[in-house]
């Protein structure tokens, strides 16, 4: 059985893809937080953005098999097929590596889908995936430690970006942290990656667009 908050068709965001028709397949519940407010002061992860909790966002459900799950997906894709245009799938949460298995990867494939994650890295990621995003938290043990893109939540005491510059990804981004100090976070990680240009800025583009 699978829970889903919500799957939805938008523009991914964030990160190395941002601009990508994208959908998003959101999975309900996460290791570093309960998702619920009044537990946020004692979570690891405490500047969560996300409400994953229940099944009872848009296209949400809970979904008893990986063809199920895969069914719901190609339902919301409402991209033109194209010979340039694969499908794609963003499986983010919550932490989508609780529940994302082979059986739903090998699903989503068998849709002609693309499968992207977004993960916190602290789980194995079943084989196969098309696209690794690790973002990791301060505070929790990372385990995931290669893929496409290493975008960190910036800034984080006790995650300082120098910590995870030798792991294996393809591009290392750091995004500031949204929040009563999104502008100053902002500024501090532009100039964060002007000094170290082995960084780049990754923004949450869909908020400044008002966007899913
Ligand atoms: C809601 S998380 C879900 C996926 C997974 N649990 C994770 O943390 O990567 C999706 C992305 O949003 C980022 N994020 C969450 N809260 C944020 C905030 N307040 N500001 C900036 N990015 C945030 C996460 O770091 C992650 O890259
Ligand atoms: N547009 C859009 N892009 C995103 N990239 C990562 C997201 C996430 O919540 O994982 C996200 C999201 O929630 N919306
Ligand atoms: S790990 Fe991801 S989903 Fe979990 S609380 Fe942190 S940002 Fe939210
Ligand atoms: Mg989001």
């Amino acid at each position: 059985m699978y829970r889903v908050k919500e799957i939805f068709y938008t523009l991914q965001g964030e990160g190395s893809h941002a601009g990508r028709p994208s959908v998003f397949c959101r999975f309900t519940n996460c290791n570093l937080w309960t998702g619920r407010e009044h537990e946020r002061y004692r979570a690891i992860c405490q500047f969560c953005d996300t409400d994953f909790v229940g099944t009872d966002g848009p296209g949400g459900g809970r979904f008893a098999t990986a063809d199920d799950l895969a069914a719901a997906v190609t339902k919301a894709w409402q991209g033109l097929e194209h010979p340039r245009a694969r499908r794609y799938v963003v499986c983010t949460g919550g932490e989508p590596l609780l529940q994302l298995d082979q059986p739903a990867v090998d699903a989503l494939h068998a849709e002609g889908f693309e499968v992207a994650i977004e993960t916190n890295g602290t789980r194995i990621a079943p084989a196969g995936i098309d696209w690794i995003c690790v973002s990791p938290k301060a505070g929790a043990d990372l385990v995931l430690t290669a893929g496409d893109d290493l975008k960190l939540v910036y800034p984080q005491p006790g995650a300082m970006p120098e910590q995870f510059e030798h792991l294996a990804f393809s591009r290392f981004l750091l995004q500031p942290m949204d929040g009563p100090d999104r502008e100053a976070n902002t500024a501090a990680a532009v100039r964060y990656c002007l000094e170290h240009p082995q960084w780049q800025l990754s923004l949450q583009t869909h908020k400044y667009l008002g966007i899913a």
